[in-house]
């Protein structure tokens, strides 16, 4: 479960986001909110990239405190993700790997699912932004991670993968009871808006929809 306390974010005096008390439980969120609201801002504050006033818990673990066990638990995919140019697909996955525990083997599934055999041998600077997505979001899904933040996951990759993708949430969630907080300017597909709830970030704030 996911708790924020006081929570306040702002760039120098610019305030962005402020979440008095919300607690998240265990489940799929889609994330919505126009243009520049903060919901990038709030991923990455939730992922433990970006300072912020108050407090962020998983599970009763302090993402300020108590930051390499509450980094274990978390995973992000970011909206336009960088990496080192001269490192291979598989290079990034085997570092990936080793340092979220993933189970030998665990990228396979998701390799042979989305088509990538061809291309992981090939440096990452090679990528077009597709393939690129398609790394981030493998990274993303290695280990057991309690929680998977995924920023635009929807963008660049092609229609058949979108529908995979879907897939890839819903077994996790549904095996692991990993959470998923994920922005989308785009729709979500009918399956995954059937198990969704929305969280919609306006007027500088986070609110639950019903
Ligand atoms: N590094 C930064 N320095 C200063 N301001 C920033 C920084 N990053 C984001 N902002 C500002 O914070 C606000 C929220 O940005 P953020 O990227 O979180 O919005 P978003 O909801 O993800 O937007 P979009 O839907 O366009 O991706 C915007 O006003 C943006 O200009």
């Amino acid at each position: 479960m996911l708790q924020f306390t006081n929570f306040r974010k702002s760039y120098g005096y610019h305030p962005i986001l402020q979440i008095e008390s919300l607690r998240i439980e265990p489940g799929i969120y889609w994330i919505k909110g126009v243009n520049g609201s903060g919901k990038s801002t709030l991923l990455k504050s939730i992922g433990g990239f970006l300072f912020f006033e108050g407090e962020i818990l998983l599970n009763n673990v302090s993402v300020k405190k108590d930051s390499v066990p509450y980094r274990k638990m978390v995973n992000f995919a970011d909206a336009e993700p960088i990496y080192p140019e001269f490192l291979t697909g598989w290079e990034m996955i085997a570092l990936f790997a080793k340092a979220k525990q993933a189970t030998p083997g665990q990228e396979l599934y998701f390799i042979k699912s989305m088509k990538m055999e061809s291309y992981l041998s090939n440096a990452v600077g090679s990528y077009s932004s597709g393939m690129l997505k398609k790394l981030s979001l493998v990274l993303a899904f290695l280990g057991r991670p309690k929680v998977i933040l995924l920023d635009e996951p929807l963008i660049t990759i092609d229609t058949e993968s979108l529908d995979i993708l879907c897939r890839w949430i819903l077994k996790k969630h549904e095996e692991e009871n990993t959470t998923f907080l994920l922005s989308s300017h785009q729709p979500l597909s009918e399956v995954l808006l059937t198990k969704a709830r929305v969280l919609l970030v306006d007027k500088q704030t986070l609110t639950m929809e019903k």
